[in-house]
């Protein structure tokens, strides 16, 4: 394989790959393009300037769709490769991969339709390209991309933006600077006022790019040449121009072979009078072969630059898929590995919560530590145990027969009536643990790096963990209240086997019985009351919390997830499946990631195979 050959067939297949994989230019902005850095040669013509004839002159077959109105309404790659002498000309179309097309006139109308499979027969136009493979001892290693020709005027049936549509579309082509512009003039119209010219010039002002063809050179007024065009004295351009004389209408009507027709081309310049001095530097051939050696040179220039544009661009979508993840396992027992390793993952974290690794623990100690201890202390005992409130409830409790030596069913009342209170700031504890728990989780869902991707889960998470804390809460409510109705179902003897004494340490043996009813009993009584309370507080103070960590922060702890794991493991694959619903948004990036990466890949290895060969 000769150099030239596999620069120019390296370009070719990269453009394919590109094509196949979504990538020709434009459109999605968020990847670098690599159809956009390779080096091409795009056409570009006015309506009936000769276009189609100059390629397929190149080409040596007729298999250009022809009719009125714009006809090419996608561009049209078209990769020609020269082979061996004497071998049968044919043709393959990119979508169509099995198929070998030796019947020109189906390729044309296989454009045709594959025209309108895309843009539908409303004449719009697209810019999804046709690639056009043409195998033929007839041609030179080349590739070139067909464009809609310009125009000036809609026509019937055609959507009234198509004008501007055309020239945004061209120009998105010849724009990027490693674009080759050929564009095409006819001789018989002033040059001023090429269509092709005045785009080439908008966007190739120093002319580096740009090959000027200038067709119908035979179609001039008697008398008149085209040598001030064809010197570069009209227009100037880096590169020579070039004169061709393509088929007339009445050839083409008679069926005249293209082979023939660039032989009487060349005699038409070989005889010429005008050009003679030119003649070996006109016509479609020699300018297919100026063609094929400029691209090849281009290519050759530009396969540093696009080698390290696809190292770049591979590194930056490996990581990009690093960071996105890999795509999810299929089978069952891979993804309920994959649920459970995350389900670990999150666990991990939120028991780092809890054990101080992170922050957030501590705000459970701190319900122990002031919530609780305040709580206590604004019990309304004070009310509870008022010198009236005493003296209403001993009085009730005596009933008919008051009491004796002390107000044995008095003290069990005011006690119980006060140990009701502590009811309350035990649940409040129970809550507030509660509600510190279940904002861990949250936060803790938020922070495993590895669920990001999976909303779903996420939320199956959260309502699981959700789920077990409103159970250790009801438990641990339970015992709370328990260990409050425990102090008031057995009270403490020893406390009340010293009051008595302490009763008459203080008192006045002597007192007659009607003192007993005097404010300063009942105010000892309460004081009594209040001291026993105070003792009681004491206690629960400390095994509010026990009961709070056993029931509610142990468990978090240790079975959180232990119920969800069960019915998990129960699930079927349909299921774990959809636990394991990534984000759309990501999804669609990791793919369009992958998909880029292969074509990277792909042009890799095709450029590491010609510098191999070469
Ligand atoms: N005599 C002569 N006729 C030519 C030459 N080049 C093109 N024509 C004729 O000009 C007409 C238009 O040529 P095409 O090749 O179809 O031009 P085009 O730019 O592809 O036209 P559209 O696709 O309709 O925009 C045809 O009838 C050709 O036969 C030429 O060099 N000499």
């Amino acid at each position: 394989m000769s150099t030239m050959e596999s620069l120019i067939g390296l370009v070719n297949r990269i453009q394919r790959a590109c094509t196949a994989l979504g990538d020709y230019g434009g459109g999605d902005s968020t990847f670098s393009s690599l159809w956009e850095a390779l080096p091409s040669v795009a056409v570009v013509g006015g309506q009936s300037s000769g276009k189609s004839s100059v390629l397929e002159s190149i080409v040596g077959r007729d298999f250009l769709p022809r009719g009125s109105g714009i006809v090419t309404r996608r561009p049209l790659v078209l990769q020609l490769h020269k082979t061996e002498d004497g071998a049968q000309d044919y043709a393959e179309f990119l979508h169509l991969p099995k198929r070998r097309f030796s019947d020109f006139a189906l390729v044309r109308k296989e454009i045709q339709d594959e025209t309108d499979r895309v843009t539908g027969r409303s004449k719009q136009i697209s810019p999804v390209p046709i690639h056009l493979s043409i195998y033929s001892p007839n041609v030179v290693n080349l590739t070139l991309i067909d464009l809609p020709g310009l125009t000036k005027v809609a026509v019937e049936g055609q959507p009234e933006t198509i004008v501007e549509d055309i020239e945004n579309m061209v120009r998105s082509y010849v724009e990027k600077p490693n674009s080759i512009i050929l564009a095409i003039s006819p001789a018989n119209q002033d040059i001023a006022t090429s269509d092709a010219i005045k785009l080439a010039r908008e966007v190739d002002p120093s002319g580096e790019r740009t090959f000027g063809v200038l067709t119908k050179l035979d179609l001039m007024d008697k008398g008149t040449n085209a040598l001030d065009v064809l010197e570069g004295r009209s227009y100037r351009l880096q590169q020579p121009w070039v004169g061709i004389v393509n088929r007339s209408q009445a050839d083409i009507n008679k069926n005249v072979d293209m082979i023939v027709a660039r032989r009487k081309e060349r005699e038409y310049f070989a005889t010429s009078p005008d050009y003679g001095h030119l003649g070996s530097k006109m016509g479609s051939e020699y300018l297919a072969k100026l063609l094929s050696k400029h691209l090849e040179s281009v290519i050759r220039a530009r396969i540093p630059s696009i080698t390290s544009l696809i190292n770049k661009s591979i590194d930056e979508l490996e990581s990009e898929m690093d960071h996105l993840g890999r795509p999810i396992a299929v089978d069952a027992g891979a993804q309920l590995y994959t649920i459970l390793e995350l389900c670990r993952a999150f666990d991990r974290i939120f028991k780092e919560h809890l054990d101080g690794g992170r922050p957030g623990g501590d705000r459970i100690y701190g319900v122990f530590d002031n919530q609780l201890p305040a709580a206590l202390r604004k019990l309304p005992f004070d009310r509870h145990l008022s010198v009236h409130n005493v003296k209403k409830v001993v009085s009730e409790a005596d009933g008919y027969q008051p009491h004796l030596i002390a107000p044995e069913q008095g003290y069990r009342r005011l006690i119980e009536g006060s140990l009701n209170y502590f009811r309350g700031p035990a649940e409040a504890s129970v809550d507030a643990v509660h509600f510190v728990l279940k904002e861990l989780v949250r936060k803790s869902i938020g922070e495993t790096q590895e669920l990001r991707r999976f909303p779903t889960l996420q939320a199956e998470i959260a309502a699981a963990a959700g789920e077990a804390l409103e159970r250790f809460r009801e438990d641990s409510k339970k015992t709370v209240v328990r260990l409050v109705d425990m102090e008031s179902s057995y009270l403490t003897v020893e406390f009340f086997r010293r009051l008595p004494q302490e009763v008459e340490k203080g008192g006045n043996p002597a007192t007659p019985a009607m003192d007993r009813y005097t404010e300063g009993h009942f105010r000892r009584i309460a004081s009594n009351v209040s001291s026993y309370i105070g003792m009681v507080s004491e206690t629960l103070k400390n095994t509010i919390p026990k009961a709070v960590v056993y029931c509610q922060v142990r468990e978090a702890k240790q079975s959180l997830l232990n119920h969800f794991y069960t019915q998990i493991g129960q699930k079927e694959g349909k299921h774990l499946g959809l636990m394991l619903d990534e984000d759309p948004a990501l999804m669609e990036r990791r793919q369009q990631c992958a998909k880029r990466l292969e074509l990277y890949k792909a042009a890799r290895d095709e450029i590491d195979s010609v510098s191999w060969a070469r």
